[in-house]
């Protein structure tokens, strides 16, 4: 039997791990995580719960309490909480601005890096994992570690057209609260949102989707060739 194929996708919020990651998981046959989708999931719970989200000692006592399960087809990433499907609510505004405090704390974060690493101890052919520390921390031999960029003006742009008709809220207010989710995921203690030494940075300003893929794409098959 072949070796799996691990793919690490990181990188800041909006450029582009989620839909790249989908597609290359798609394309090549592989299982998909979002890993973003269970720190959400896990902070939708706290908030229906009554934990306040600011204090992180009530958020540790509460990590174990969740049952979070994620499926990892690439076409239909779901994700439930106790068995209710939470793939909608986990992508509100109130949910994102409550999410980087609640990832913030070790007793959660060690909760989900177990998932993690079971889902991709679990995944025959292999998997794409997307979040800010699967290179550095969650799955460290990865065959492939890719860290996704692009220029704040681009992502905020990105972020605000997919709000459009739903929770808009105009450009400037979008590319601020990118920045600062950016910035407490990259100043927490525990794992932070940073670049594996050994990854491959690509910067997506400038590229298309399908752009973006296929580069992925390419860089798997010469790893897996080696
Ligand atoms: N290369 C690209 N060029 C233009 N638009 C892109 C590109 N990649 C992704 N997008 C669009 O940018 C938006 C954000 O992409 P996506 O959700 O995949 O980013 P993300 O890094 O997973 O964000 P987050 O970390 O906030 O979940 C989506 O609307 C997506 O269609
Ligand atoms: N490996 C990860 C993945 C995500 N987070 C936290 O979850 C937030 C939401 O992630 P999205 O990809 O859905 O935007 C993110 O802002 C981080 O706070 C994480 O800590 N580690």
């Amino acid at each position: 039997m072949e070796t799996p194929v691990i793919v690490a996708i990181d990188g800041p919020s909006g450029t582009g791990k989620s839909s790249t990651s989908k597609a290359v998981a798609a394309k090549l046959g592989l299982a998909y995580l979002d890993t973003g989708a269970q720190y959400r999931a896990m902070t939708w719970w706290m908030l229906n719960n009554g934990v306040d989200v600011t204090d992180p000692a009530e958020v540790a006592l509460a990590a174990g309490k969740p049952q979070i399960v994620s499926g990892t087809d690439p076409a239909a990433p779901v994700i439930s909480v106790d068995g209710q499907d939470v793939s909608a609510p986990i992508r509100t505004q109130q949910v994102t601005s409550a999410v980087s405090a609640v990832s913030a704390v070790p007793e959660v974060r060690g909760r989900l890096v177990e998932l993690q690493r079971a889902a991709a101890a679990g995944a025959a052919r292999g998997i794409v994992v997307e979040g800010r520390d699967i290179g550095t921390t969650v799955l460290p031999d990865a065959t492939l570690k890719i860290y996704l960029t692009a220029s704040e003006e681009a992502r905020a742009a990105r972020r605000n057209g997919e709000l459009k008709g739903k929770e808009a809220v105009g450009l400037a207010a979008t590319r601020e609260a990118l920045a600062k989710r950016d910035a407490a995921d990259s100043g927490r203690r525990t794992s932070p949102l940073a670049k594996a030494d050994d990854a491959v940075e690509v910067d997506t300003t400038e590229l298309t989707l399908d752009q973006v893929v296929e580069r992925i794409v390419t860089l798997i098959g010469e790893r897996a060739a080696r």
